[in-house]
């Protein structure tokens, strides 16, 4: 089944803190958002990537589209204050597609193997996420002391691409907006209509580039490969 993806980029990469959009560090020589963008311009199955930019760095954007030959791009849209509103944003130029994949543009890691089981799953589940089962015991803090350890077994660290029939998600997305409801990720806002989101596991290297230890990780993944 042919998705259509949407790809946040529109972030401020404050926890990054290198003065520029975090997209734009190069790993290997290449920007972030091109190593990125590559995994889906060589996937058949996907028709078309939704770019969310912020004003500032459109231009630029466009002009590593262009340098790198990057083809599937199919609109790029402004984002929003949040993350939730810069997706939003993405989802308002979707027309009549079934299925939408929603990834972080500073997750450069994912593989074709995994987007593809997200899309087998999410045909029968309506929404599917990548996850990995969390490998630290977790704990509930207050006032700077451990008050709860949570069961371990039961957690996951949830990642992108997370996937959707368009519109579940859609309607997700209007109802939050409605009610003011934020949330750090897209299936908490499938979860919060009370509705299932199916865990696929994923890859512990699928991670996303937050801080600037990640930019060791990614040096490091990126060597693995070669
Ligand atoms: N208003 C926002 C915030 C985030 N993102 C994107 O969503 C992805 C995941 O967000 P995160 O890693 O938190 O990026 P930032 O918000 O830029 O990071 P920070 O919180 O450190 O500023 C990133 O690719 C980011 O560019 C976005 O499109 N629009
Ligand atoms: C969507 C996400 O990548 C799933 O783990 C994560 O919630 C994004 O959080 P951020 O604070 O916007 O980076």
């Amino acid at each position: 089944m042919k998705y259509r993806v949407i790809i946040p980029a529109a972030g401020q990469g404050k926890r990054m803190n290198v003065g520029k959009n975090k997209q734009f560090i190069e790993l290997d020589g290449v920007p972030v958002i091109i190593h990125t963008l590559r995994v889906f311009d060589a996937d058949p199955l996907c028709d078309g990537i939704i770019l969310v930019v912020n004003e500032q760095d459109q231009l630029f954007f466009q002009h590593l589209i262009s340098e790198y030959g990057v083809q599937k791009i199919s609109e790029m849209v402004i984002g929003g204050q949040e993350r939730q509103h810069s997706v939003y944003n993405g989802l308002q130029k979707l027309q009549d597609h079934e299925v939408v994949l929603i990834h972080d543009g500073a997750r450069p890691f994912v593989e074709q193997d995994k987007i593809h089981e997200l899309v087998d799953v999410v045909q029968k589940e309506q929404a599917a996420v990548l996850a990995v089962q969390m490998k630290d015991t977790v704990k509930r803090a207050v006032d700077g002391y451990a008050v709860e350890t949570v069961e371990r077994s039961s957690l996951w660290s949830v990642q992108t691409p997370q996937a959707f029939l368009v519109p579940v998600i859609q309607h997700a997305h209007e109802v939050a907006r409605q009610q003011g409801f934020l949330g750090t990720d897209d299936a908490s806002l499938v979860e919060y209509m009370e509705k299932k989101v199916a865990i696929v596991e994923g890859r512990y290297h699928n991670i996303k580039l937050t801080t600037q230890e990640d930019l060791l990780y990614a040096e490091a993944i990126l060597n693995s490969r070669q």
